[in-house]
């Protein structure tokens, strides 16, 4: 990653360390933009900020850990206050792609806990129609063979054709901190989102899958010397 990139990235995570107050009790994202928010949230906690988090993976929790951000979990903790996390894509009504880094199980569970959820990102992940960045769909190992298919001929029937595949890491298939598997699907364009999350639902052997609709409520954007805000300020 850039200096730059990684600049605008910090930059949206300050706009949504604002937001942060005092007792908070936070879902904190998953990605690269949201380590960003860890480093900047970190320091605001060793100065006295007074938060309790719940990460979204493994790999927050061991950042968190390591930097001093007080964790819970929603065992303890049902309902958080705020959540901030980053997207693959953002589109048109706030609807997002989310599971790149393979986190959109938890991050969704933790988003649908949370009053207010707010994405942050750099430019590049505006989009005007959802789909240029293959849609993560969590599925369960067994049955993945007929998963996949049924994914396809489901898909079809929206008018949506493209490449499954199943993710891999090292040559192995990925399997997410919950166990599952990743199938990537490229669909190019996603003209009716929510026909499609509605659809992908309602398959036996999907868990989750990478559309966030209806749950974003802010997003920061950095950009071009600013730092723009989308929704609800
Ligand atoms: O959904 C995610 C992880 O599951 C991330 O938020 C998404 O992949 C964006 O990551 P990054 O900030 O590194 O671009």
């Amino acid at each position: 990653m850039s200096a730059d990139m990684r600049e605008l990235k910090i930059e949206a995570a300050r706009a949504a360390l604002d937001q942060v107050e005092d007792g908070m009790r936070l879902g904190i994202g998953t990605g690269s933009t949201a380590e960003e928010f860890v480093r900047v949230l970190a320091e605001r906690v060793a100065g006295g900020l007074t938060v309790i988090g719940v990460p979204t993976s493994e790999r927050t929790a061991a950042l968190c850990r390591e930097l001093g951000v007080p964790l819970t979990t929603l065992d303890e903790t049902p309902e958080l206050d705020l959540t901030i996390d980053g997207a693959d894509e953002i589109g048109p009504q706030l609807g997002l792609i989310k599971g790149g880094g393979g986190a959109l199980l938890r991050e969704k569970i933790v988003a649908a806990a949370s009053r207010r959820m707010i994405v942050i990102a750099d430019k590049s992940k505006l989009v005007e129609t959802l789909g240029r960045f293959p849609l993560p769909i969590e599925v369960n190992s067994f049955g993945l063979g007929a998963t996949v298919r049924t994914i396809e001929r489901t898909a079809r029937a929206l008018g949506l054709e493209g490449a499954l595949k199943v993710r891999e890491r090292d040559g192995k298939p990925f399997v997410t901190d919950g166990g599952h598997l990743i199938v990537d699907a490229s669909f190019g364009r996603i003209p009716d989102p929510r026909a499609l999350a509605n659809a992908l639902n309602a398959i036996p052997g999907v868990v989750e899958h990478g559309l966030f609709l209806d749950l974003a409520d802010t997003a920061f954007v950095a950009g071009d010397g600013e730092v723009r805000t989308f929704g609800a300020a």
